[in-house]
């Protein structure tokens, strides 16, 4: 008789599904987590269904029995279809998706551990770095390696802070218990169309799998209506999961949220420690953590009894994965429902063309809020021709912006300029020989942050010095600065209006949803005058005293010729627009332009989206691009330019011939160097109808390449650099 085996799926990309056997006296169920042995080593991994994973069988006398069966609830069957789903369509291994169902921290940590905060008191001798060690980590706690990280400086520098009284130990329970949120705690009263628009949401319930757009326009109310949708779910003792574009909105929401709900949310985000991270996925796992809310990352825990997700700010583009596993979290959660059969509520005020596409061929259901909450008006949109009316030499703002400006800081309201683009200048160069600065491991220019006192790449980090000599022609003082970033325009701003109070809103000052909260509350205590963002501050935010909004570039979002400029920009500016004017007071917009006459730039002065949204969607018909025809990247990378070059020839040398598919390359990628590594990319264009994947994973499947090129598949891409 067969030995009893099960087949195990570890979190090891580079292995294949591994057979053990079952040790005596032990069940092993497909979605148990167990540890295996491999060689001298234990790993993770998860039982599987065998004939769902074909591999080599081995022969019984060389099975070695796995080791533990851990104690966590299994990976459930549709939570294993949805991994499976996930690998298939985006062209990963397996256990790349199962990592993030299976986080680290999952597992790590005693139940009980040591972290460290300040006490207060400094030591004696203050080096450079103990003072660097002490401003960074300000109010935070964490083990000594998080606050090694967070300060950037090494374990010693902590220890030592310790040692001499800076920093003291604080035990904490790992597993402690979350609060539950009551659904009745506060509940709003709701206007006629948002009480139509909660009814619809809540009537899903529990009912299975529906995916419904809550299309309502900046500040109609959305958020409290999907509200109505989750005090449901708790009702029926469901768990519900809210995701956010970006870590910098989990703040605000939290507070929000504290109010109609009594407590806080459970956060999921990169931002959390170690210890919180290994409590969270044990609550969202055995079922105790009622309502989560995350970055995209949260989107495949093994919630015990997952019955609602929404995706607020559905149409952002940072739901896209640019790395590892390239998935889009806004398709993957409906795709979850699908399998886990329950209601996905996709809430935007600007939805993407994908996303009205599929409520126009009837797969999806929409919702519809078309008035702000409580009369406010949405504001008026107007155009500022740079063309006509242009700002001052060596200025960024149109006298038209200017007096609007000082009218708003005479009227004690706050205004908003938003730019996005983070640092001073986005090049410098040096005016005598024209030398510029670039990064020596991109194709991308050095940025200049005036703050930080240093140039600095947005693609790999790398950072330097300013220099004083140009290091070309060694002539000195000679580097200027081209063009705005957020920091330059804040310092018109402060030339211009000295007795302002501005903030800098980008992720170099907002890094945390500690920041977040700090700049919410100074602008509620009306601490600031006037914000320059980047499109941190576009979203989200309700600041019923902001009736201004400054967009000082509009044009910059549509250069590059990317197949969703025009969308993007809409979007942006819309919802930008719509933080202006929510209040009591109506709002105003103002776009500075050089091509008043744009389609994209014409639709928002005359509010006219919808026209907008029907030409863009036809554009895409008639070019068969996304969602009418597919779309799929291939990037070969290497550090050696030759070798990327090769293996991309090789690629493109065996690519299939297939009716209904167009491959475009190879040829060096936009970026044609990132971090160091050279870059060649193959675009494939393919029929709505074709499998795209069976045809890449064929066609890649016979061509070999050295270990030292990576070869990265990008489906549905959404950046094309
Ligand atoms: N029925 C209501 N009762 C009380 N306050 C409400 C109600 N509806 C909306 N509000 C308030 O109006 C403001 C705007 O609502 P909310 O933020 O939910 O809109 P939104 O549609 O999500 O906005 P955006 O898409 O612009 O972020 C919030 O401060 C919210 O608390
Ligand atoms: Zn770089």
């Amino acid at each position: 008789m067969a030995l009893p085996r099960v087949r195990v799926v570890t979190l090891n990309a580079a292995l294949g599904p591994l057979d053990y056997r079952v040790p005596q006296g032990v069940v092993a169920q497909p979605g148990d987590i167990l540890t295996v042995p491999l060689g001298p080593r234990q790993l993770i991994g998860v039982a599987w269904e065998p004939e769902r994973l074909p591999t080599e069988e081995v022969g019984d006398n060389r099975l070695r029995p796995f080791l533990a069966k851990e104690d966590v609830s299994p990976i459930a069957e549709p939570l294993r279809r949805l991994a499976e789903w996930t690998a298939d369509y985006y062209l990963s291994p397996l256990a790349s998706v199962l990592r993030m169902i299976l986080p680290g921290a999952a597992f790590a940590s005693p139940r009980q551990l040591t972290e460290y905060r300040p006490t207060g008191s400094l030591p004696d001798r203050m080096t450079p770095q103990r003072r660097q060690a002490m401003e960074k980590i300000e109010g935070r706690q964490g083990s000594v390696r998080e606050l090694a990280r967070l300060a950037d400086v090494s374990d010693g520098v902590i220890r030592g802070l310790v040692n001499h009284g800076a920093l003291e130990a604080v035990a904490v329970e790992a597993d402690a218990p979350f609060s539950l949120p009551d659904p009745d705690h506060a509940p709003p009263t709701l206007s006629a169309e948002q009480g139509a628009a909660a009814d619809r949401l809540r009537s899903a319930l529990g009912k299975g799998f529906d995916p419904i757009l809550l299309d309502g326009v900046t500040g109609s109310g959305k958020t409290e209506v999907y509200f109505e949708a989750i005090a449901e779910a708790l009702r029926q003792d469901r768990q519900v999961l809210v995701l956010l574009p970006e870590i910098a909105l989990t703040e605000p929401f939290l507070s929000r949220f504290e109010k109609r709900f009594g407590c806080a949310p459970v956060s999921w985000h990169s931002d959390l420690r170690a210890s919180e991270r290994r409590r969270a996925w044990r609550a969202i796992a055995d079922g105790s953590a009622k309502v989560v809310v995350g970055a995209r990352s949260s989107l495949f825990l093994p919630y015990r009894d997952l019955g609602l997700i929404i995706v607020d700010e559905a149409h952002e583009a940072s739901f896209k994965q640019e790395e590892g596993v390239q998935y889009h979290a806004r398709d993957v959660a409906v795709m979850r429902g699908h399998f886990e059969k329950f209601p996905v509520i996709l809430a935007s005020a600007t939805p993407a063309i994908e996303t009205r596409h599929m409520v126009e061929i009837g797969r999806y259901d929409e919702v519809c809020l078309r008035e702000r909450h409580a009369g406010a008006q949405l504001p008026d949109i107007e155009a500022v021709d740079l063309t006509h009316d242009p700002p001052a030499r060596g200025n960024w703002l149109a006298p038209r912006l200017v007096r609007e400006l000082e009218a708003n800081l005479e009227a004690g309201e706050q205004s908003l300029l938003f730019l996005n683009r983070r640092g001073f200048a986005p090049l410098t160069l040096c005016r005598h020989c024209g030398h510029r600065f670039n990064c020596p491991n991109c194709t991308a220019w050095m940025v200049e942050h005036r703050l930080m006192h240093r140039l600095a790449c947005h693609h790999c980090g790398h950072v330097m010095p300013p220099p004083r000599l140009c290091p070309e022609c060694e002539e000195e003082d000679s580097l200027v600065a081209c063009g705005p970033g957020v920091e330059r325009i804040a310092d018109e701003v402060q030339q211009l209006f000295p007795e302002a109070r501005t903030a800098i809103v980008t992720s170099d000052t907002v890094w945390s949803p500690a920041r977040a909260a700090e700049f919410v509350r100074a602008m509620e205590a009306s601490e600031i005058d006037i914000v320059v963002g980047t499109q941190l501050v576009t979203k989200g935010y309700h600041f019923p005293n902001l009736t201004l909004v400054g967009v000082v570039d509009a044009d910059l979002g549509l250069q590059g010729g990317d197949l969703r400029a025009a969308e993007r920009t809409f979007q942006q500016i819309s919802q930008v627009a719509g933080r202006a004017g929510r209040g009591e007071r109506p709002g105003r917009v103002l776009v500075q332009t050089h091509d008043p006459d744009a389609p994209v730039i014409a639709a928002l002065v005359s509010g006219d989206g919808p026209a907008f949204f029907e030409a863009e969607t036809e554009a895409r018909r008639s070019a068969a691009m996304p969602p009418f025809g597919r779309l799929a990247a291939i990037i070969v990378s290497a550090e050696d330019q030759t070798d990327a070059e090769r293996t991309a020839a090789a690629i493109g040398h065996a690519r299939p011939k297939i009716d209904g598919v167009a491959i475009y390359g190879p040829a060096p990628a936009p970026l044609a160097m990132l971090r160091g590594r050279h870059r060649q990319r193959l675009l494939v264009h393919a029929e709505r109808k074709l499998d795209v994947q069976a045809v890449i994973r064929e066609w890649l499947s016979g061509v070999d390449w050295p270990a030292k090129v990576r070869v990265a598949v990008d489906v549905d891409p959404y950046s094309f650099v």
